[in-house]
């Protein structure tokens, strides 16, 4: 409490401003954290935790549940001493968030450890994360995305660039900085467009080969440099399917861990009139399609993915209901109900 109100006071609040939200103090509190290695430290002490094994979350699962635990501080370091490591490897954590009562939340990779022993100590099982994904709810699936990929960020940049030296972390891992320079590094996104591209009375949706057997979603790529969002669905369109859209409009966004660290702009396109055949980009695509929105509001209704089972007896499916993808479909779908 006394950080936060140091934080408040450093930050100078307008005198008029007498009441702070709760989410504002929290975001004080975080930009505090960030800032300052000691305040870092000592939350650590205090934190609760994500746990991977090599990007793979731990996972719960209780009944038919399954479920990403935090574990607390305490419990974390029993269990780093029984796996042989000292309570300093907590530092090597990164900074997620904090609850509402202002209580910090951390990501730590076991990775160095042995999974096994790691997984009996925590009663749990650390899971490839795509398969995590499908089998979670969009609140977890959330934390888990920037958990990994700010994880995978710093495993992946432990040298400058520039002078070959190893870099350092600060405590909340929010940057790493050269220790020959002083060069300062920030964790990076790509950004990626996906757009639902419709031609006024069915959609288009597309699957690549590496997608789960029957899965369809929008058209998505990366933004090249120099790119307006705009320009990145307009070309991936024609890269992709062929088709020339005429206007575009956005939805929403969305942070994605696959395959680095992605943030999803979403959507939705109009194709130019009369512009209906699609032809395929064989490189990117295995197949797309026009859907209409009756089959759609089916695929809607099937609120998790099909089982192996079924997966021969349902025409298609989408990604499940948190993705942005879902979530571009159902708009759609919802709009064109209503017409
Ligand atoms: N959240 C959601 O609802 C959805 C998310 N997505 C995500 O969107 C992302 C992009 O879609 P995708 O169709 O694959 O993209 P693209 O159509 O741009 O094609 C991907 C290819 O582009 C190349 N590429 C260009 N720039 C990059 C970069 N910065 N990082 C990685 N590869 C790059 C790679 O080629 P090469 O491999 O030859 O190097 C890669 O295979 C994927 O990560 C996918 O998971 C997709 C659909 C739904
Ligand atoms: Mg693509």
């Amino acid at each position: 409490m006394y950080l936060l109100l140091r934080n408040l006071k450093r930050l100078a609040l307008p005198s008029s401003c007498r009441f702070i939200s709760n989410y504002v103090s929290r975001m004080r509190h975080l930009f505090d954290l960030k800032e300052n290695d000691e305040a870092c430290r000592k939350a650590l002490s205090s934190g609760s935790f994500l746990l991977f094994h090599s990007l793979s979350p731990l996972m719960q699962k209780t009944e038919n549940k399954y479920t990403v635990p935090f574990v607390t501080a305490s419990e974390l370091y029993r269990i780093l001493r029984k796996l042989g490591q000292k309570e300093k490897y907590l530092e090597e954590s990164v900074l997620l968030g904090c609850t509402d009562s202002y209580l910090a939340q951390f990501a730590l990779d076991l990775g160095i450890m042995e999974k096994a022993k790691a997984e009996s100590l925590l009663q749990g099982t650390f899971v490839d994360l795509r398969k995590a994904f499908l089998l979670l709810d969009g609140k977890n699936a959330q934390m888990l995305s920037q958990a990994q990929a700010l994880l995978r960020w710093h495993n992946t940049h432990l040298y400058c660039s520039k002078t070959g030296h190893p870099m350092q972390k600060n405590v909340s891992g929010s940057r790493r900085i050269c220790s020959s320079n002083g060069t300062i590094y920030y964790p990076q996104m790509s950004p990626v467009i996906i757009t639902l591209v419709s031609d006024g009375t069915r959609c288009l949706l597309a699957r690549q080969e590496a997608f789960p057997s029957g899965m369809y979603s929008a058209l998505a790529g990366f933004c090249d440099i120099g790119e307006t969002v705009e320009q990145a669905v307009h070309r991936e369109v024609a890269e992709e399917v062929g088709l020339e859209v005429s206007s575009s409009k956005y939805a929403a966004s969305q942070h994605w861990p696959f395959p680095n660290s992605s943030l999803m702009i979403a959507s939705h396109a109009m194709v130019q009139p009369g512009q209906i055949k699609i032809t395929l980009n064989q490189f990117e695509l295995e197949d797309a399609r026009w859907f209409g929105a009756e089959e759609l509001a089916e695929a809607l209704r099937r609120e998790r993915m099909p089982s192996k089972k079924e997966m021969g007896t349902i025409p298609f499916w989408i990604p499940p209901p948190w993705t942005i993808a879902h979530q571009l479909i159902k708009e759609w779908t919802q709009q064109k109900q209503l017409c």
